[in-house]
């Protein structure tokens, strides 16, 4: 197996440990567990968003705190629980997104493809303020994903989803990312979403250090 990161002796805020943990290049990883036992904080640790209390990361095959944090969030992308969108329409949203990174905004034709993979597509005019929880996280993802990071890290992506729209939405995702080789590691309550959608499937247990 290509791994893209491995964990070694891992352990956050002196509480939790993790058993070590390597991921595929390619393909969809799910990361399952109860509840409490360190799944977001694990995508956290793999994209610096929070360091390690101890124990290494690496990401191919270098240890990741050698990496320059600001270029490293722009690659290892992660879409928490939480999404942030403007107050404006979607166009608007992409716009916004592209300008703090100095990025010219994609066409529309660009939004509205990647609106489309994500079941977003409610046209670019729509305010995302009417937008349901549901369709929000959509139009978040498609617009990370937009950004063709070379890691996608999605915490619990289909938590406000019917089970139509979850199916829909993953493989979307996950034909996305074989086409751009791109590696998507994805947290989820969903045990049958998780079997049917997995290439790999890392399960952590919440172990007390
Ligand atoms: N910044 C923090 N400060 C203190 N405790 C924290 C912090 N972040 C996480 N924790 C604790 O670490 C544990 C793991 O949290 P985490 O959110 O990673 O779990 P999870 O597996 O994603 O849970 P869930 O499935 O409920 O979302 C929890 O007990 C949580 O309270």
């Amino acid at each position: 197996m290509k791994e893209i990161f491995k964990t070694e002796n891992l352990r956050f805020l002196n509480m939790l440990s993790y058993k070590d943990i390597a991921i595929p290049r390619t393909g969809m990883t799910f990361i399952k567990g109860p509840s409490g036992a360190g799944k977001s904080s694990l995508l956290k640790l793999l994209n610096a968003s929070a360091s390690p209390s101890s124990g290494s990361i690496y990401y191919e095959g270098k240890e990741l705190e050698s990496f320059d944090t600001v270029e490293l969030r722009k690659e290892v992308i992660l879409i928490g629980q939480s999404v942030y969108l403007f107050d404006e329409s979607i166009e608007e949203n992409f716009r916004l997104y592209y300008s703090y990174r100095d990025l010219p905004a994609p066409d529309e034709e660009t939004m509205l493809s990647y609106l489309r993979l994500c079941e977003a597509d409610f046209g670019l005019l729509k305010s995302c303020v009417s937008l349901s929880g549901g369709e929000r996280q959509r139009v978040y993802i498609a617009i990370y994903l937009s950004f063709l990071p070379k890691v996608l890290l999605l915490d619990e992506p289909t938590s406000a989803l019917d089970l139509k729209t979850a199916r829909m939405l993953l493989k979307n995702l996950k034909e996305f990312a074989a086409e751009k080789e791109m590696t998507m590691i994805v947290v989820s309550h969903d045990d049958a979403l998780a079997e049917e959608f997995s290439d790999h499937l890392v399960s952590i247990t919440r172990e007390e250090a």
